[in-house]
């Protein structure tokens, strides 16, 4: 496991946990960051390895915090100094989840506080991770599960806890069970067509001549991947932008917009640029498409992108979609707001950690704000979709009926072809996809139409 970098792995990956925590990156964007300073030929054979660690960590953290919680006394995992507690997390997992025999385990990160901390940090590191070995995870289980059934779940799953309370209701026990486990399970990926630069059948034959195995989808210009040898980024196809990795319930959503050619539609929250580009894709490059987004970093990555897919009838601008205003009214507008993400586990588990209920009250205020703004930047008649890869009501129906009850919108009927219908009395009127149910983000959308 040693490398020969300046640092180890285990060093690399609890400075990367570290990084995410204090500094609230993303796990890729921190990734990204730690992976500048690791010297050429190391950053290719160690990339994935790290990814690994760092993603399956995140989506663990809450079992592997309750077996450290369980053995650490007069303290807690959180009030460890960081760097530490992420090194003992490395270790919990690799002597709990991979299987690595304990003293492999112990041994590489107790090299690590040796060095960054001191001997005596390094025999409590050593005596935690002894308890470790020794704690009995199903009789510690067993005993919550009968004191607390939600914290029990939370737990076992590893998920948070208004996460567990939250898909109960929305689905019942067995199905929370059923969503909380696919959330778990190795992300799936989905590929869409670049029609600028080639077809579906073609692509379908590049990708098997690749060696990547693929089906249809519910989608006729995305594909599923079902195998794959080496990474679809790594694939010559990919770096020249005739096909993007895009989920299959993002995707739903610029054919739902059904954009005509000629049109000019508002895209007000477009980084990284997914459904952007798949409305400029479908409007065959013409028309006018201004793609707005708060953050200055996103943009500038969606620029890149959107170079390399050929795209050229979208304008970028810097702006904030609560108060944006444009000199024209547009025909149609994608509202896919900022959100809790929570319908992302499977793909991005460090968001689980990331929002409290403080956090997403804040951006339920925001996708309301960009609600209203949308209503005055579209014209009479006009049509959009407002998206999130949220599960919660209060961010996809709830603002829904906001929408109609407050602003003046109203809902389109769509005829949704896949996919589950919502909650609450407008629920027969809009999308849903869960990812136990359609192997994809789970994912919201609704119709709205400017009377
Ligand atoms: C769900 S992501 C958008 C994903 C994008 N539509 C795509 O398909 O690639 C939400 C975006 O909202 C942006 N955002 C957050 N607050 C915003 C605001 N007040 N105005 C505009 N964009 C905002 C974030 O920077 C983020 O890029």
């Amino acid at each position: 496991m040693e490398v020969t970098i300046k640092i180890t792995i285990q060093e690399l990956i609890a400075d990367i946990l570290t990084d995410i925590e204090e500094f609230n990156l993303s796990a890729k964007n921190a990734l990204e960051r730690a992976f500048r300073n690791v010297v050429e030929e190391d950053r290719e054979r160690y990339r994935g390895l790290v990814h690994s660690y760092i993603f399956e960590i995140l989506k663990w953290r809450k079992r592997i915090d309750f077996a450290l919680n369980s053995v650490l006394k007069g303290t807690k995992i959180e009030k460890l100094n960081p760097f530490l507690a992420n090194l003992l997390r490395i270790a919990v997992y690799d002597i709990r989840f991979k299987g690595t025999p304990p003293a492999i385990a112990t041994d590489s990160v107790i090299r690590v506080v040796k060095k960054r901390f001191n001997i005596k940090t390094a025999k409590f590191a050593n005596a935690i991770l002894r308890s470790v070995e020794e704690f009995n995870e199903e009789n510690a289980l067993k005993k919550l599960k009968e004191k607390d059934r939600i914290e029990y779940l939370s737990v076992k799953f590893s998920h948070p806890r208004w996460y567990v309370e939250y898909a109960m209701e929305l689905l019942g026990y067995e199905g929370a069970i059923r969503l909380m486990m696919s959330n778990n399970r190795p992300q799936r990926y989905y590929v869409r067509v670049n029609p600028l630069k080639t077809d579906i059948d073609s692509l379908r034959d590049y990708l098997e001549e690749h060696d990547v195995r693929v089906a249809r989808t519910p989608l006729d210009d995305v594909l599923k991947v079902l195998e794959y040898q080496k990474p679809l980024t790594r694939l010559k196809w990919y770096k020249e932008g005739y096909f993007v990795i895009q989920d299959l319930a993002s995707a739903y959503v610029a054919h739902v917009l059904s954009p005509e050619n000629g049109e000019r539609i508002l895209d007000m929250a477009a980084a990284p640029g997914s459904k952007t580009f798949h409305v400029a894709h479908l409007m065959e490059n013409t028309g006018e498409i201004i793609a707005i987004d708060y953050s200055r970093d996103r943009l500038e990555k969606m620029r890149e992108k959107m170079a390399l897919l050929g795209v050229k009838n979208v304008k970028l601008i810097h702006a904030d979609g609560q108060i944006f205003k444009w000199k024209h009214e547009f025909d149609k507008i994608v509202l896919d707001a900022p959100c809790s993400s929570s319908g992302t586990y499977r793909q991005f588990p460090d968001v689980k950690w990331s929002f409290d209920e403080e956090k997403i009250a804040k951006v339920i205020q925001v996708q309301k704000a960009m609600l209203k703004n949308a209503y005055k930047n579209l014209r009479k008649g006009g049509e959009m979709t407002y998206s999130t890869c949220s599960i919660r009501i209060d961010e996809d129906e709830e603002n829904v009926k906001y929408a109609l009850n407050k602003v003046g919108f109203e809902l389109v009927p769509y005829e949704f072809t896949w996919g589950e219908r919502g909650f609450t009395e407008i629920g027969d009127k809009v999308f849903r996809a869960f990812t136990h149910l359609h192997d994809c983000n789970s994912f919201f959308i609704a119709k709205l139409r400017k009377s």
